[in-house]
This record gives C-alpha cells, sequence and structure tokens, in this order.
C-alpha cells in the first residue's frame, strides 16, 4: 500500500489532548503526518516520521483538521442578492424569502442543480473544508426534494432531508404536514441520513412545536436521525425539543432562554452556531460564552444558502465567532472542527489521529491564530494528498 508523509508542517493542531502540548487542541511544532489509504497511519515529531513512498513538504506552515461544515443548503438555484440588499436597508428577514428560492430551483433541472452545488462544494475545499452536510428543502414536492437530495448524496454522505422547511406558497398547511410525514418522507429517506425541520413560534412559514415533533418522530420511525433549525428569528420550542428528542443538533440558537442552555448542558445535543446569519442578517449574536461556560458542546457552521447566509468561508465564521460571540481563537477552531464532526455524530472526523480521516486541511500562515487574524485573506485550503 503506498504511503505519503506529510512534512514539515510548522504547527500541527490535532484536536487530541493526549499528544503536543496537552492544550484541548494537541498542538505539535515541526510535526509530520503519514497517510495510508485515505487514513491516517503515523503522526508525531518530523524527524522521527517513518519512511513513506511520498513527501508533501508543507514548509513550516501550519496544519489544522479540515474543517467539518455541519449545516448547509448547498442545492439550490437563483439569487436573492436583491433581498439582501433590502435587509441591510432595514427590512428584517421572516423566512418569506424562501419560496423565491423554491421557485428557482423547482425550474433548474439537475443537471444544472449538480453544477451548482459541485462548484459550490469545490469552493469549500478551496477554503478547507473537507466534510459538508447539504439539506434539501428548496424542493418542497416530492420529485423537488427526491432530486435534491439525490444531488447532495453526489458530494456527501451527510445528507438532510429538510422538506419541512416552510410550507409553500398557496398548500393548506395541514395537507403539506402530511404529505412531508407521509409520500415525500418515504420517498426521501432512502436518500437522507437526517431529518430537520424550521421550528419556530407562531412563524407563517415554518413549523410550530408540536407540529416539528409529528415531523421529527416521523423522520426517526423512517430511520433518520434528527437535527432541527431552531430559536433563529425567536425564543421558542425548538431547543428543548431538540434536547428532548436526543436530536444530535440543534442550529441558530440565537435567541435562548436560561432554560434553554440548562437543557441543552443536560443533554446529549449539540448547539451549532452559524453566526454568518447574525452577520448577514443584522441580527443578535447568540450567547455562545453562556453555552461553553455552561459546558454546552458548541459547534460552527456557515449555513451557506441564498437567503440568510451565503457565504461558504469556515475562516469567517471562526472570525465572527471570535470578534462577535466572544470564542477563543482555540476555541472557535475547535467547534469547527471537532464540535462539528460531533454534532454529525462522526468519530473519524475532526480531529487528527492514527486511525481516522486524513482530512488535513493546510494554512498559509504559521499558526491557527490566523484564521481569526487575518479575516478575508484566503489562508486555509484542503490538502490534495496524491493517490
Ligand atoms: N431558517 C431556515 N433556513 C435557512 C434560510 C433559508 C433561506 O432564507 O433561504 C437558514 O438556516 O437560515
Ligand atoms: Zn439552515
Amino acid at each position: 500500500m503506498s504511503s505519503v508523509v506529510v512534512d514539515n508542517i510548522g504547527e500541527l493542531v490535532t484536536n487530541d489532548s493526549a499528544v503536543g502540548d496537552g492544550s484541548t487542541l494537541g498542538l505539535l511544532s515541526d510535526a509530520a503526518v503519514v497517510v495510508e489509504a485515505g487514513r491516517i497511519s503515523w503522526l508525531g515529531s518530523a524527524g522521527a516520521a517513518p519512511a513513506a513512498d511520498r513527501r508533501v513538504d508543507v514548509a513550516g506552515r501550519a496544519v489544522v483538521p479540515g474543517f467539518v461544515d455541519s449545516h448547509s443548503h448547498l442545492v439550490f438555484a437563483g439569487d436573492r442578492g436583491a433581498e439582501f440588499a433590502a435587509r441591510m436597508a432595514g427590512i428584517a428577514y421572516d423566512g418569506g424569502g424562501i419560496s423565491t428560492t423554491v421557485a428557482a430551483t423547482r425550474a433548474a433541472g439537475v443537471a444544472e442543480l449538480r453544477t451548482l452545488v459541485a462548484g459550490r462544494v469545490a469552493e469549500m475545499r478551496a477554503q478547507g473544508t473537507t466534510t459538508v452536510e447539504i439539506k434539501s428543502g428548496y424542493g418542497l414536492s416530492v420529485a423537488d426534494e427526491v432530486n435534491s437530495l439525490s444531488v447532495a448524496g453526489e458530494f456527501s454522505a451527510e445528507t438532510t432531508f429538510l422538506g419541512a422547511h416552510v410550507v409553500p406558497a398557496g398548500v393548506d398547511r395541514r395537507h403539506y404536514i402530511d404529505l412531508v410525514v407521509g409520500e415525500m418522507l418515504t420517498a426521501c429517506a432512502p436518500l437522507a441520513r437526517w431529518i430537520d425541520v424550521f421550528c419556530e413560534p407562531a412563524s407563517a412559514h415554518a413549523f410550530d412545536g408540536d407540529e416539528s415533533r409529528e415531523i421529527l418522530l416521523a423522520g426517526r420511525a423512517a430511520g433518520l436521525q434528527l437535527r432541527v433549525h431552531g430559536n433563529q428569528l425567536a425564543a421558542g420550542p425548538g431547543v428543548q425539543l431538540a434536547v428532548e428528542l436526543g436530536a444530535a443538533s440543534v442550529d441558530h440558537c440565537t435567541f435562548l432562554s436560561p432554560a434553554d442552555i440548562d437543557a441543552l448542558a443536560g443533554g446529549q445535543t449539540v448547539a451549532t452556531l452559524l453566526p454568518g446569519v447574525e452577520f448577514a442578517t443584522r441580527s443578535p449574536y447568540p450567547d455562545a460564552r453562556a453555552l461553553l461556560d455552561a459546558g454546552v458542546a458548541v459547534a460552527l457552521a456557515t449555513d451557506c444558502n441564498p437567503g440568510t447566509c451565503y457565504t461558504s468561508s469556515m475562516p469567517l465564521i471562526i472570525a465572527l465567532a471570535v470578534r462577535e460571540m466572544g470564542l477563543t481563537p482555540a476555541e472557535a477552531l475547535w467547534a469547527a472542527t471537532a464540535g462539528s464532526a460531533h454534532s454529525l455524530r462522526r468519530a473519524d472526523i475532526g480531529a487528527l489521529r492514527v486511525g481516522m480521516s486524513a482530512d488535513l486541511t493546510v494554512l498559509e500562515a504559521p499558526s491557527y491564530l490566523h484564521l481569526a487574524y487575518r479575516p478575508g485573506v484566503p489562508i486555509a485550503r484542503a490538502l490534495e494528498i496524491p493517490g
């Protein structure tokens, strides 16, 4: 079997406190990583690396675990730049613009959607993301949700059925929920690992607590694991429902009550924060410090979508988490890698250890600190390891 040594790593972030400096990030300086068949077979001091068939010299750059973007809506067509401009002029986001994207996505064929998603995934990889979760949710008919998930599955194993994104325009609410938990779920479950629901109290577009519970339980009965969009537009039932049902993740968490934080601290559900959304909707940022100080597991993701946050950049999200939510640079990097992997219940990504996937991101920098220190500068890229 052919082996590759990635050598001359100035600073290696492993996310393994058992190695290196003993910190949560498990920092090693002057390090090397040996890769065989896509897995890490050795890592340690560069001088002690075993012989390998090929060598990639990263010339003293920092290497971090590939970013895990655990929340994205990449399967869409169309553009909502004008909606963004209106929001910057003071119009609040309420989810109503989703119907614009649904119309454009339905009008696009599978081939066009495939091309669009391929471009977005390539854009993410060029910025250091090595795993991306991809949701449906802009089809909202049986055929269009199936098409969206089929395309998503060509690019990721982390596919999420989000038929319960909004009630489509002109469709009776109860009729649509029956479709989501019935024929649509039956058709989509074989194409997805996860089910998600946009849960908001008293929203014209999203689903309330009882509706969300019904949809999530139906998804679980169909073999899907649970994720929730919760507490994005207002405080509400999303977070506590997610914890009660043992969802892997509740995402947004923009408006949290003390009881929400207590529930998260006592449960198994990761709080996935999406600060690009607050940035692009002029909303208050979630109280990340309160979550971390309460011992809640926190992840970071882009939420890349055409409405609330059209960025594919995990480095931007890390910079926002540090500057706007008070995470330390180390907490932010951990949340964007190990934290997000945990939110996907994946033990093979998000850290660099022997046996784990060799998802390495190289930085045009001597230290991971530059991810937040140099916002907007394209310093991160997923490392291509020669086969
Ligand atoms: N809130 C629900 N869904 C997306 C936005 C969808 C859109 O506006 O197109 C989100 O995560 O913010
Ligand atoms: Zn989302």
